[in-house]
């Protein structure tokens, strides 16, 4: 087990009313959030790497570059795919996009940093 470049893993959800841009604060339209999307990229990336990683470590979120390109309405599916793409010691870059039943509704460039919980709790 090996943070490796090339990781990659898919998962899905249903966009409804606790999802959208109304219920989040983030607009005013039942729309998929663009923070719902953020956060499911996030969680996205953290299970993406969570069976290769050090049972010891974890990994926090340390910069997202987010575009949202397309709207999506309340019971439709978005799926969410994200690939491990470089490993330059603790720093991991994940490629993210997502799509709903229609196509690409948005994408990220994120980073997340690989830290020991229990070191990074103290200082936090
Ligand atoms: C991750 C963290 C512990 C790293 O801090 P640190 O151990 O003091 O390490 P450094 O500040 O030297 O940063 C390490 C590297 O990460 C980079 N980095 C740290 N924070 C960054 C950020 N927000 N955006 C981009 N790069 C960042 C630094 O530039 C450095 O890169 P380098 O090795 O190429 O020089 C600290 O940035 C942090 O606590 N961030 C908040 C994370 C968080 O709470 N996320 C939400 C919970 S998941």
């Amino acid at each position: 087990m090996s943070l490796d470049k090339g990781l990659s893993f898919t998962q899905e959800i249903t966009v409804e009313e606790n999802n959208t841009a109304i219920a989040h604060g983030s607009g005013k339209l039942p729309v998929f959030a663009t923070p719902a999307m953020v956060a499911f990229m996030e969680n996205t990336a953290v299970k993406c790497i969570e069976n290769n990683l050090d049972k010891a470590l974890d990994t926090v979120g340390i910069q997202i570059d987010t575009k949202h390109i397309k709207a999506t309405k309340v019971g439709k599916k978005v799926t969410c795919t994200a690939k491990l793409t470089e490993v330059d010691g603790k720093k991991l870059t994940f490629e993210i996009e997502a799509a709903d039943e229609d196509g690409p509704i948005g994408s990220s460039l994120h980073k997340r940093y690989v830290i020991d919980p229990i070191k990074f709790m103290e200082r936090a």
